[in-house]
């Protein structure tokens, strides 16, 4: 009899805790109350870490966000940091730094001969209205070490994990500062790039989020002004559902956040519709059969269509091994007056099975799990696939790049 350990699935902000509790970044992060021998999962479950005797271990090498910025030079681990600093001032950067904070920055630093590091904390997760994301704070870190290293000062950007934290989480920073981390990554003194900044800029800061509504309203009646600023937000652009398609393991999860981690980036709006999170809401209760399945990728062509039917940019990646099923979604995009995309992610059977990122594989191999894609289960490979992607010949990047290129060409 095999025993089942208890999983839990971490939210965004605990995968940001995890990574930095184990790029020695803080200390336990567990709380009390999870049980020995629990597995950390991602949303994906994928198992990442362990907790035992309330301590977390890693289960194998973390992966990063993937996104735009993330640099290895810049993405570094903190206990790789403590090696490379010496004597270090920090300058921390939650949000962009203004005109008026790079000169008081440059001024603050005038005497200063050691390094300085410009850290930007990265949250994963959706960026939240009027806020800049990780990818343009890691920007503004290496630009703002750019310009210290053009005043003659020996600077770097680094960008460390840092929660949105919510209550109720397994795994917590405490009471901890993005300040004290930083300081126990070696920074000697720690600055906020906000520091000495003036009320008044502030003040000019905290207007931004309403100058254009209230030039509209200046400039327009009552009655017109919402149509102008519906009009001035771009949301008539048209909608679009994004369907990955290939076996397990091929890839479709992964470029499919960096893809949407990259136009979140460029400020549009996305809704990912992932394989196994559709599963545990959309589609509980649903097997591997072929029924099952072509219910579960309908399901997600229909809230994927609703999504692109008010302009929005749905992105799947349900495995959808039948020709018809994908069909059935692109006749539902169709209805919605949404442009469709499909990605096939075509990565060969035997590279899948290697990765074996879930251990499904094996199992599927041993007789454990039936109705295996690729093993015991068949996939119908399109062949009216707008995009190729075989992920054991191009890198993330490309892909990304692939992906974009065709999505930009639809909606534009
Ligand atoms: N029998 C069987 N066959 C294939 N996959 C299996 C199976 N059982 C569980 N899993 C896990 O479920 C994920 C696939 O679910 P999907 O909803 O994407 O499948 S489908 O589109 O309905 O065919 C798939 O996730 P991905 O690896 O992300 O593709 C697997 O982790
Ligand atoms: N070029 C690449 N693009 C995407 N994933 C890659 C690439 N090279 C290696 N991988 C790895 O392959 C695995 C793909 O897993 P995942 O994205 O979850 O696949 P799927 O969602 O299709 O099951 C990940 O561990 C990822 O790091």
């Amino acid at each position: 009899m095999t025993l089942q350990r208890p999983v839990r699935v971490l939210t965004d902000s605990e995968l940001d805790i995890l990574e930095l509790a184990l790029g020695g970044g803080i200390p336990n992060p567990a709380r009390g109350e999870v049980p020995n021998g629990t597995v950390l999962t991602d949303a994906e479950n994928a198992p990442l870490a362990r907790v035992d005797g309330g301590l977390v271990t890693a289960l194998k090498p973390f992966a990063h966000t993937p996104g735009p910025q993330w640099d290895p030079m810049v993405r570094i681990a903190p206990a790789q940091l403590r090696t490379e600093l010496t004597d270090a001032a920090a300058l921390t950067l939650a949000e962009p730094p203004t005109r008026g904070d790079i000169d008081r920055a440059l001024a603050a630093f005038a005497g200063h001969r050691g390094q300085i590091v410009v850290v930007a904390p990265a949250a994963r997760g959706t960026v939240a209205a009027g806020q800049v994301g990780a990818a343009g704070l890691a920007r503004a870190a290496q630009e703002l070490a750019a310009t210290l290293r053009d005043a003659g000062h020996f600077a770097r950007a680094v960008v460390l994990p840092w929660p949105k934290e919510k209550s109720g989480e397994t795994l917590s920073v405490g009471a901890l500062a993005f300040a004290e981390v930083v300081r126990g990554c070696g920074a000697a003194t720690v600055r906020a790039v906000s520091d000495d900044r003036p009320t008044d800029e502030q003040r000019r800061i905290d207007a931004l989020a309403t100058v254009r509504r209230d030039a509209v309203n200046q400039l327009y009646m009552p009655a017109q002004a919402p149509d102008i600023e519906r009009a001035l937000a771009g949301v008539g652009r048209r909608g679009v559902v994004v369907l990955f398609t290939g076996l397990s393991g091929s890839g479709k999860s992964t470029v499919a956040s960096a893809l949407r981690a990259e136009l979140e980036d460029d400020g549009m709006r996305t809704t990912q519709l992932d394989g196994d999170e559709v599963r545990q809401f959309l589609s509980r209760g649903l097997g591997f059969d072929r029924a099952s399945r072509e219910a579960n990728v309908e399901r997600i062509g229909y809230v994927a269509s609703l999504v692109a039917h008010h302009g929005g940019i749905a992105i799947a990646a349900p495995i959808a091994p039948f020709a018809a099923a994908r069909q059935r979604v692109r006749e539902l995009a169709a209805e919605a007056g949404a442009a469709f995309l499909l990605v096939y992610v075509s990565t060969p059977l035997d590279v899948c099975e290697a990765r074996d990122r879930k251990g499904l594989y094996a199992k599927a191999r041993a007789g454990e799990i039936p109705d295996f894609t690729g093993i015991s289960s068949p996939y119908e490979a399109p062949d009216d696939a707008d995009v190729v992607i075989d992920t054991s010949v191009i890198d993330l990047d490309d892909a990304v790049g692939q992906v974009r290129a065709a999505l930009v060409e639809r909606i534009e």
